[in-house]
């Protein structure tokens, strides 16, 4: 028999509002326990509850409240998940979530397949490469793939920025500077043959900015250049760390051993041409929109409000990318503004000197996790695997760490976008993260991170007390899943946040919903639609789980609820 645990609360603005709040905790002996809570609370809420038998007194009262019916329907999963569950049942599946970026090793309709079969959650297209055109037919078949394949592959679009950055190699793919070469970089606009050793900057005031003696970092230090002549928009450089250079890197310049960034604090986070790249984030309903090297929660808010009023759904999650010195001040408030973040070791490695890149890591992990906002490791987690077949010891080191910190996500960049082993990188990501779960499972390792509340309001401080002693149920009775009913995904996300030893099985009726949840940790999220009546929710979640032999009877499940707010443990009949 079910235990429950319900409270109703509405944000009835009657005047002469009446609540209460009243637990109900049913022993199998049948030993009712009754609390009576009176409130008063401003703005007014409306607490009841409860149940004396289960789950039906109360969710029978809320559907007559709302009206909702349930229909048949079906419940929609994504077919590796699906796979995942029949084949190890619920604690092995994976926790970590996997981000690809897609880039001309991986664009094609069988290998976007490939990664999808091999675990990706999220598919990243990168702004600063390629056409708007190209990111279309990457967008257009990774949906098609959802649709046709049964995969819940969300999209990630990330915004160029407007850093400073060298222009593309006239076609090349990458270009070896030796050790004492000299290189020219010049703002000029090559429209014929350009000279030999010749890169193009984007940023017209490169020129003046740079001085003799001056030190220049391609992509944060994999190649070092000397300014040592400047001729009119042409900056003659000496190679001093010999290097692979790639389309678009990254250009940092230091002097004195202080990183010159004067100007770079002038140049908008969202540049025009990031807008316009936004506009059609927006028209192709993207889920997630990765900023690059902000500054400021201003600039998120901003880009919030954008969304809400062009979006049809007003709903494109939005990623700060953690990669400048400026947002590692302003942390806390980016992380709050934004709904989630990415430790874009990349150039944040060029901004602070890289031995202080994994305590700001851990850092960023740390609040994201304090602020429930979904975190994503990113940046040469595999590096080597762009032109070798296995990893390095130090890169699953890496690996390992990322995961051991509970990150929600780890993302591949070039190891995916234009490496030649894109599967096997996916494979390393995914047998790591395994190993490492499980070994945290065995060992029983229990959460020492203090998680803040962080409601803004009553009911909302309802719904994280719900999560956290829900999790630590699941702990202490080692459940087999928990079950969340979301409308928004709020209650999932809260589960996640306790990072609780069993899965998560997210039930919402929303397919946008459904594919955001897909970057948070734990969360296996499944499209469903539900009324407010658990019961009713509940049995039609067990046949449909149990028909397609997802689950069995014995399991042991909590269910929680969002419409609802109650926690119940049972057995699946
Ligand atoms: N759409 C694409 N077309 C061509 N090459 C790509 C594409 N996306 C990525 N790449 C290649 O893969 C490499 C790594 O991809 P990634 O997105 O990490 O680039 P990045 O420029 O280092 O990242 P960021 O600009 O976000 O800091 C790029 O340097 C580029 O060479
Ligand atoms: C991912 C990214 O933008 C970086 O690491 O710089
Ligand atoms: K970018
Ligand atoms: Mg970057």
């Amino acid at each position: 028999m079910a235990q429950s645990l319900n409270f109703f609360v509405s944000t009835s603005p009657s005047p002469d509002f009446y609540s209460h709040s009243k637990l109900t905790l049913q022993t199998p002996h049948n030993h009712h326990h009754r609390l009576l809570f009176p409130f008063t609370k401003n703005p007014p809420l409306h607490l009841c509850a409860s149940a004396d038998n289960g789950v039906s007194a109360v969710t029978t009262n809320y559907v007559a409240q709302n009206g909702v019916s349930v229909s048949a329907g079906s419940i929609e999963v994504d077919a590796v998940t699906e796979a995942e569950l029949k084949e190890n049942g619920f604690r092995s599946t994976r926790r970590t979530k996997l981000v690809c970026t897609i880039g001309p090793a991986t664009c094609g309709f069988e290998q976007l397949e490939a990664l999808a079969v091999g675990g990706m959650n999220v598919a990243r297209i990168n702004m600063c490469h390629g056409t708007r055109e190209w990111h279309k037919s990457v967008i257009d078949k990774v949906r098609r793939l959802n649709e046709e394949k049964g995969y819940a592959v969300a999209i990630m679009m990330d915004t160029e920025g407007s850093e400073i950055h060298m222009g593309d190699l006239g076609g090349a793919s990458s270009a070896k500077a030796e050790d004492g070469q000299v290189w020219t970089f010049s703002v000029r606009a090559y429209d014929t043959l350009r000279p030999e050793r010749c890169i193009t900057v984007n940023y017209d005031g490169f020129a003046e900015d740079v001085k003799v003696g001056d030190e220049l970092l391609v992509d944060g230090g994999m190649v070092r250049f000397e300014v040592i002549e400047k001729i009119g928009p042409d900056v003659k450089c000496l190679c001093t760390d010999p290097g692979l250079l790639l389309p678009r890197a990254n250009l940092t310049f230091w002097r004195d051993g202080s990183l010159v960034r004067e100007r770079n604090a002038m140049l908008p986070t969202i540049s025009s041409k990031d807008w316009l790249d936004i506009d059609f984030g927006i028209a192709e309903g993207v889920d997630f929109i990765a900023v690059s090297f902000v500054k400021s929660a201003e600039v998120i808010n901003h880009l919030k409000s954008y969304i809400k009023a062009r979006s049809r759904d007003g709903d494109i999650a939005v990623i700060s990318k953690i990669e400048s010195i400026d947002s590692l001040k302003n942390l806390e408030e980016i992380i709050l503004a934004s709904d989630g973040a990415m430790v874009a070791r990349g150039d944040l490695g060029a901004q602070i000197p890289l031995e202080q890149v994994p305590l700001a890591q851990q850092k960023i992990v740390e609040v994201c996790r304090q602020l429930n906002k979904p975190v994503i490791v990113a940046s040469q987690l595999l590096e080597s695997m762009i032109e070798y077949p296995t990893p390095t010891r130090a890169e699953v080191a890496d690996v390992s760490e990322a995961v051991r910190q509970r990150a929600d996500a780890l993302m591949l960049s070039g190891e995916s976008a234009m490496g030649q082993f894109p599967d096997k990188a996916l494979t390393v990501l995914r047998s790591v993260s395994l190993r490492i779960e499980k070994w945290w499972r065995e060992e029983k390792r229990h959460e020492v991170m203090d998680l803040p509340d962080i409601a803004s309001s009553f009911s909302d401080s309802i719904s994280e007390e719900i999560c956290n002693s829900a999790a630590k149920m699941a702990n202490n009775l080692e459940v087999d899943a928990l079950f969340v009913y979301t409308k928004d995904g709020h209650m999932a996300s809260l589960l996640s946040r306790s990072r609780p030893d069993c899965p998560i099985f997210a039930f919402t009726t929303d397919t946008l919903v459904r594919r955001r949840l897909n970057l948070q940790w734990g969360l296996i999220p499944f499209r469903l639609d539900f009324s407010d009546d658990m019961e009713t929710n509940l049995n039609k979640t067990f046949s449909l789980l149990k028909a397609r032999g997802m689950i069995k009877s014995g399991d042991l499940v909590i269910a929680v609820s969002d419409m609802l707010q109650s926690i119940q443990v049972m057995n699946v009949p």
